[in-house]
C-alpha cells in the first residue's frame, strides 16, 4: 500500500507558502530513470519540500510509492496534431489522479487541443483530484478559472510564441494575476531561493522550482557557458 496523499479538497491548502520541488528529467538525460526520480523525490522532501511536481505515469508511480507528500503529476506527450503537451487528454489526467497525483497540471494555453478544457477539469475533479492550468498569459489564467480550474500556474510563460520571452521569471504575469484576483502559482525560471521568497512575496500560493534543483546537468551548462571566454589571460 503506497503512503497516502490527504484528502484532495486539502491537497492546494497544504501546498499555501510552501516550496515544490519539479523532479524531471530530460529526454536523454542520464537521470531519467523512475528510480532515480524518486530519490530526486526524497532529497526535496529531506530538504522541505512541501508537494512535488512529477512527469510521467512511471515517475509518479515510483514517487507515490516513497512518500506521502502532495504531488501534481503532468504527462508530455509530443502528438503530430497539436503543440498542447502538457497532459493533453482527459484519459492520461485521470490516469495521473489514480496514479496518486492528487493535483494534475493541464496545459491551459489557447492553442488548438484535442479535448475541451472545461471537459478535461471536470473529468479530473471526478477522479477526486484538483487542476493546476499551466498558462502563459493572464487572459488564459481568466478562461482557465472560468473553466473550473482549481489554481493556476505561470508555468507556460515563455513557452508559446506569443507570451513574453524572458530568460528570468515572469514577475509581470505574477502582477496582472494578482491584480485581477485569480489563484495562482510561481512556475518557471526561478532559479535562485531569493526569486523564490519575492514570488511568494507577489501573491502566489506557492512556488514551483525545478531545474535549478534537480537538473544537474542543465545546472552545469549554466556554470560552464559562464566561464567561456571568462578566464583570465595573464
Ligand atoms: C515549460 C515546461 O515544459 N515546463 C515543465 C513543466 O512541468 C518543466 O520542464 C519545468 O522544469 C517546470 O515547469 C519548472 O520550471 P523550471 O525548471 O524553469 O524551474
Amino acid at each position: 500500500m503506497p503512503p497516502s496523499d490527504t484528502s484532495p479538497s486539502s491537497t492546494l491548502e497544504r501546498l499555501r507558502g510552501g516550496l515544490v520541488v519539479s523532479c524531471q528529467a530530460n529526454p536523454g538525460s542520464p537521470l531519467r530513470d523512475p528510480y532515480i526520480i524518486s530519490r530526486l523525490a526524497l532529497a526535496a522532501e529531506a530538504g522541505g519540500a512541501r508537494g512535488l511536481r512529477i512527469q510521467g505515469f512511471g515517475d509518479v508511480q515510483a514517487v507515490r510509492a516513497v512518500t506521502a507528500l502532495p504531488i501534481i503529476g503532468l504527462t508530455k506527450t509530443d502528438r503530430d496534431d497539436t503543440d498542447v503537451y502538457i497532459t493533453p487528454t482527459s484519459a492520461e489526467a485521470v490516469n495521473l489522479a489514480e496514479l496518486g497525483a492528487g493535483i494534475v497540471a493541464l496545459d491551459a494555453t489557447r492553442r488548438p487541443r484535442p479535448e475541451p478544457l472545461p471537459d478535461m477539469i471536470a473529468a479530473v475533479h471526478r477522479a477526486g483530484a484538483q487542476v493546476m492550468a499551466d498558462i502563459s498569459t493572464l487572459d488564459e489564467a481568466l478562461t482557465a478559472m472560468e473553466a473550473g480550474a482549481d489554481i493556476v500556474g505561470t508555468t507556460l510563460s515563455g513557452y508559446t510564441p506569443y507570451s513574453r520571452q524572458l530568460t528570468g521569471p515572469d514577475w509581470a504575469l505574477l502582477a496582472e494575476l494578482r491584480a485581477a484576483g485569480l489563484p495562482f502559482v510561481a512556475e518557471g525560471r526561478i532559479n535562485s531561493p531569493a526569486e523564490a521568497a519575492q514570488a511568494l512575496g507577489l501573491g502566489a500560493h506557492f512556488v514551483v522550482v525545478g531545474s535549478a534543483i534537480t537538473r544537474p546537468d542543465v545546472v552545469t551548462g549554466w556554470f560552464a557557458q559562464a566561464l567561456r571566454g571568462a578566464a583570465d589571460p595573464a
